[in-house]
């Protein structure tokens, strides 16, 4: 991902043709009642999480371990992953859940999945922003990626961690490195900003978010998120003083979260719902479905293809507002990006 291709239009239709569910057995399990049911299972794909046991990653757990397109879920994190495995495991849902606990056991978590969520890394506290995680998380992000790239090459990627607009681009270089790099495989997962945008403006229209649609571009921290309220769906007109309000409010959701928990951690409930809403898109996409279309944090020299995120939306007529948004969030996204690259090529 070069620092000028990431800027631009993030908007990612979600391929029918990627590769079919496998079924390939992993090694290592924890739980050998949940080995013995595998062999039996529903057809569906194999889904790892990594960073299972944390705060976004625990309810992740759950509501993928509900998702009746999943047969096989691994839950993998350094810390505490027999006691949630256990735990998500009582779920009468058709996925087996196994756990996969510290680097010793992440090749045996990543094999043969067809979908890697990766919510691994430090969350903010009061103060901090986004790129302060980075010194932390982009280690952990490359570990996990080197990782991926030798246990599961073709997997679909999506990245939870923060900073988002540096972790998307380590893990691209990373990939590279391995050779396995394919940005219709990669996604920065950023719904948890359309969540926002629908909540706020349903709030501010009177009426029920679910049948608001606002897209979000961009990236995920400050300027960088632009939610463009002049293609929100059902159609809709806001005044000045409101799409300032909302344009604030979108693009501070995450720290209005780390404000109110005080030093305790960072968007985690509504997290999990928005990428349990975004992984199923891939799912769906995976199957075969058609039209599915989500906004996402991706390389945008993705192009119409027969093996992943197939089309990359155009960004649409913007309004006066919306274009000095979009210039702002670009420099700013260029920067984030640019030390991603950096870090992996250092
Ligand atoms: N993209 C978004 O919209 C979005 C939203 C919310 C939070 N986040 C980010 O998600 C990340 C996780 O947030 P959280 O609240 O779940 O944090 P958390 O601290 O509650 O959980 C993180 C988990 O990652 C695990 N972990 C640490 N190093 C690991 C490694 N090397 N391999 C596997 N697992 C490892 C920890 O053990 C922990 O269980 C943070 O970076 C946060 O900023 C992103
Ligand atoms: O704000 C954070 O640090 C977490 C996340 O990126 C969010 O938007 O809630």
């Amino acid at each position: 991902m070069e620092a000028r291709a990431g800027a631009n239009q993030r908007i990612a239709r979600i391929s029918a043709h990627l590769q079919p569910p496998n079924f390939q057995e992993g090694s290592d399990v924890l739980l050998k009642s949940a080995e013995c049911r595998a062999k039996g299972g529903a057809p569906g794909f194999k889904v790892a999480i990594l960073g299972a046991a944390g705060g976004i990653g625990q309810p992740l757990s759950l509501l993928m371990k509900m998702n009746p397109l999943v047969s096989v879920l691994h839950l993998y994190d350094v810390v505490n992953t027999p006691g949630v495995t256990a735990d998500v495991s009582h779920m009468d849902t058709g996925a087996v859940v196994r756990g996969f606990l510290g680097q010793q056991q992440l090749e045996s978590a990543l094999t043969g999945m067809d979908l890697v969520i990766i919510p691994a890394g430090v969350p903010r506290k009061p103060g901090m922003t986004r790129d302060d995680l980075f010194k932390i998380n982009a280690g952990i992000v490359r570990t996990l990626c080197e990782g991926i790239a030798k246990s599961c090459p073709n997997a679909i990627v999506n990245l939870i961690s923060n900073p988002v607009n540096s972790t998307v681009a380590i893990a691209a270089e990373v990939f590279k490195k391995a050779g396995t790099y394919d940005p219709k495989r990669l996604l920065g997962v950023t719904t948890l900003d359309v969540v926002r945008a629908n909540t706020f403006v349903a709030e501010v229209l009177g009426v029920d978010p679910r049948e608001v649609d606002v897209p979000v571009v961009g990236g995920h921290a400050g300027v960088t998120i632009l939610p463009l309220l002049s293609q929100v769906k059902p159609r809709s007109s806001f005044t000045a003083e409101e799409t300032e309000y909302l344009t604030n409010r979108i693009q501070n959701g995450g720290t209005e979260v780390v404000e109110a928990k005080a030093g305790t951690g960072s968007a985690t409930l509504s997290m999990a719902y928005a990428a349990a809403k975004f992984a199923g898109a891939c799912l769906r996409g995976l199957k075969g479905e058609a039209g599915v279309v989500e906004c996402a944090f991706v390389d945008s020299q993705v192009r119409l293809g027969r093996a992943g995120a197939e089309e990359v939306y155009q960004l649409g007529p913007l309004n006066e507002y919306e274009r000095i948004g979009l210039e702002k969030a670009k420099r700013e996204l260029a920067g984030s990006i640019q030390k991603g690259v950096e870090f992996i090529r250092k």
